[in-house]
């Protein structure tokens, strides 16, 4: 089977991991008899520098002629001066979640076999075990609701932002979650903060309707605040966690670090087409950045939902997560994984990547 897949690695520690995760994506192509013809483009900080906007338009037509995104990460201090709009982040990565309408994000979380004294959760709370998947709404909510901006002058200067949420968007992501949890462990908690929040109220009145048409998945509710306690407290009890776009993004975080590093959760952000931009859950990591040192795991496990999701190649994105398995269950880790006394022994970026494709050339 032959695929077009445009890779944005962006800015920070985006090509240091994406360095990793296409030396993985090659050895998966041999093993499984895959095509894929890669394209590369800039976006984000990159893009300013070279072209002097954050999406420039060839950009844009080449995803558009592209069977998946693989994205690394934008953003950075270098950029921050600029207008928001101008921006990586509010002007790449927003405006290419809106144009392919990827209204749908999955980030699956579990506590890997090897990590579990590494995760900040108590012994005895993850000797049970922590599997999630967030499920969160992506295009619509806060982050795009208009009107947003500024007016008035001096200490009269306000700032607004507008949180709107429709009903078919609440519905349509809503239905994801159950049919998610249809083929997990049959439990939706959907996040909100339906106390204060018009949008939360909606929210709420709609995920009840959708959750009729499953009886067989129980739905519970929560609010934000709460969530992100609970999820502390007893971590093992979520399944699914349906989140809208603000709510998704804090709450993930806090995911990814209950499996031990921001450098593990992947990320798929998927339209009703099934097309689809794949990246970790995390950042640019400035801190890291140009150092080697960077956790290239999520940016490889993103290009096995790429596989899973917008290619259709299960037994690819399976062996990728296999590898991904072996390194970590093997204490193949790297720095921010280990306690500060055992960092000597930590492992490269280009290490880690070496690690998974060897393993699946070695048929893991
Ligand atoms: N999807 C994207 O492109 C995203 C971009 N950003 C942008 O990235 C920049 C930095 O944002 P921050 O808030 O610092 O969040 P961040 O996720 O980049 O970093 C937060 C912390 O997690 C660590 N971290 C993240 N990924 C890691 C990895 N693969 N391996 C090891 N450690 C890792 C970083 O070193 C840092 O200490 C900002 O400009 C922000 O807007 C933030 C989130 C998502
Ligand atoms: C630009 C941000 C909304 C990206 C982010 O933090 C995320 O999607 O998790
Ligand atoms: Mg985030």
């Amino acid at each position: 089977m032959s695929y077009k897949v445009a890779v944005l690695a962006g800015d920070g520690i985006g090509p240091e991991v994406m360095a990793e995760a296409r030396k993985v994506l090659v050895e998966v192509e041999q093993r499984f008899g895959l095509d894929i013809t890669y394209s590369e483009y800039d976006v984000g900080g990159a893009a300013i520098d070279n072209y002097g906007c954050p999406l420039p338009e060839a950009t844009l037509r080449g995803c558009e002629q592209a069977d998946a995104i693989l994205f690394g990460s934008v953003g950075g201090p270098k950029w921050q001066h600029l207008p928001p709009d101008s921006q990586p982040e509010r002007g790449a990565l927003l405006p290419l979640r809106g144009h392919f309408e990827l209204f749908c994000n999955l980030r699956p979380a579990r506590l890997h076999d090897g990590l579990e004294s590494l995760s900040p959760l108590r012994a005895d709370i993850s000797s049970q075990g922590f599997d999630v998947v967030c499920v969160r709404e992506l295009t619509g909510g806060i982050y795009f609701g208009k009107p947003k901006g500024r007016q008035g002058e001096g200490e009269t200067e306000e700032a607004f932002d507008t949180m709107r949420y429709s009903r078919r968007e609440i519905r349509r992501i809503a239905k994801i979650a159950f049919e998610t949890a249809r083929l997990r462990k049959q439990k939706v908690t959907s996040i909100d903060k339906a106390n204060v929040l018009a949008c939360s109220v909606l929210w709420r009145e709609v995920v009840e309707e959708v959750a009729k048409d499953y009886p067989d998945v129980t739905l519970e509710h929560m609010y934000i605040d709460n969530a992100t306690m609970q999820l502390l407290r007893r971590p093992f009890d979520f399944d699914v966690v349906l989140c809208s776009n603000l709510f998704g993004d804090i709450l993930s975080d806090e995911i990814a670090m209950l499996t031990g590093s921001m450098g593990l959760l992947s990320s798929a952000s998927i339209n009703g087409s099934g097309f689809g931009l794949y990246e970790p859950a995390g950042g640019s990591a400035p801190d890291i950045a140009g150092k080697g040192i960077a956790n290239p795991v999520a940016q490889i496990l993103s290009a096995a939902l790429m596989l899973r999701y917008s290619l259709k190649q299960e037994d690819a994105a399976c062996a990728i997560e296999r590898a991904v398995g072996k390194a970590l269950a093997e204490g193949f880790l790297t720095g921010e994984l280990l306690p500060a006394a055992q960092r000597d022994q930590a492992k490269t970026t280009k290490q880690m990547g070496d690690f998974i494709a060897n393993a699946i050339q070695d048929g893991v």
